[in-house]
């Protein structure tokens, strides 16, 4: 079954609200253009937009507001052009109260489940880094399009973290089966010519003016296209791994808590921690 299709009887209502939504100190601030339709998203927590739960929860609600507002499309990107984000807030991880944790992995899956499965077209613009969990944000839209210079890949496994059998689908899919086992095993991370040789992106662009111009490019090829036959063919295509996550979510939040709780994992995540300030202070 469709959970969500596009209701082109709503887009009347679409052309007559347009919407800039959120204040300057907000950790997702969106602005639509009102010409296009096209809505851009950007990722304010710095210094490196790591997921807390509540920049995931301004994730989640923002793109139920759009789904909601009818925009045709949608650009993710990050107000920084250093990182496009930085993974899971790994201050959530290091001796977390038990519920909070369950939380953030509860949120995770609904920013994957709500991004993958937009009615409306989406492009990342990843303009900077973007290890594991922002490599996750960019693998639920549908197109990439990556500044050079950066990194990008799902690293969980150099941390000690399993990779999720959802995401690991969203992975296969962008990459092919072979690919997706050996790199997410490894937890490799591409730099920016890598990811456009193993399609991990689509297109890459010198700066970030160049890559909003190829993101539009994108949009633009469904002007002429009926919404309602784009966003079911998308629908019927993503519906099916998003109701088998959510079957499986109440053990998989378990198994990310027994992961992060395990006393290895705490002194590794200590050890991690202390290179990432070294790497800082060389
Ligand atoms: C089946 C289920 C079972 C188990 C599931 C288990 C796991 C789930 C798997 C997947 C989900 C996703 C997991 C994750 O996302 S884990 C996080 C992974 N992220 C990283 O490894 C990135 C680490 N950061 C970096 O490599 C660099 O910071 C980066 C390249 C992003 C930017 O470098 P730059 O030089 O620009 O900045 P820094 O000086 O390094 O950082 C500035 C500042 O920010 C802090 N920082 C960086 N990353 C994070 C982060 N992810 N969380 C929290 N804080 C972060 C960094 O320490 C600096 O802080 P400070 O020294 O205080 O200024």
């Amino acid at each position: 079954m469709l959970r969500k299709i596009f209701n082109p009887a709503r887009l009347s209502r679409f052309q007559r609200t347009m919407v800039t939504v959120s204040s300057s100190d907000a950790l997702v601030s969106t602005e639509v253009d009102d010409k296009t339709g096209y809505a851009t998203v950007t990722l304010n927590r710095a210094p490196v937009n790591s997921l807390s739960l509540e920049l995931m929860t301004e994730i989640v609600k923002t793109v139920d507001e759009l789904e909601r507002s009818n925009i045709r499309g949608m650009v993710l990107t990050s107000f920084s052009n250093k990182v496009f984000c930085a993974g899971l807030d790994i201050m959530e991880m290091v001796n977390p109260d038990l519920d909070r944790l369950r939380a953030v992995w509860t949120r995770l899956q609904d920013t994957w489940a709500s991004l993958y499965g937009t009615s409306f077209p989406t492009v990342a613009l990843i303009n900077g880094h973007a290890p594991a969990g922002g490599c996750l944000l960019a693998l639920c839209c549908e197109y990439r399009v990556m500044c050079n210079n950066f990194n990008i890949g799902l690293n969980e496994t150099q941390l000690g973290l399993a990779v999720p059998p959802w995401l690991q689908g969203t992975m296969r899919q962008t990459i092919g089966t072979r690919e997706a086992e050996i790199h997410c095993i490894k937890g490799t991370m591409f730099n920016s010519q890598d990811a456009l040789k193993i399609g991990l992106v689509d297109e890459l662009a010198a700066e970030n003016g160049e890559a909003m111009q190829r993101a539009l490019h994108y949009l633009n090829t469904f002007k002429q296209m009926s919404p309602y036959a784009r966003s079911a063919t998308k629908l019927l295509m993503r519906n099916k791994d998003i109701e088998d996550m959510k079957r499986g979510r109440k053990e998989d939040v378990e198994r990310f808590v027994e992961n992060v709780m395990n006393s290895d994992f705490q002194n590794g995540l200590t050890v991690y921690l202390q290179s990432l300030k070294n790497r800082k202070n060389k």
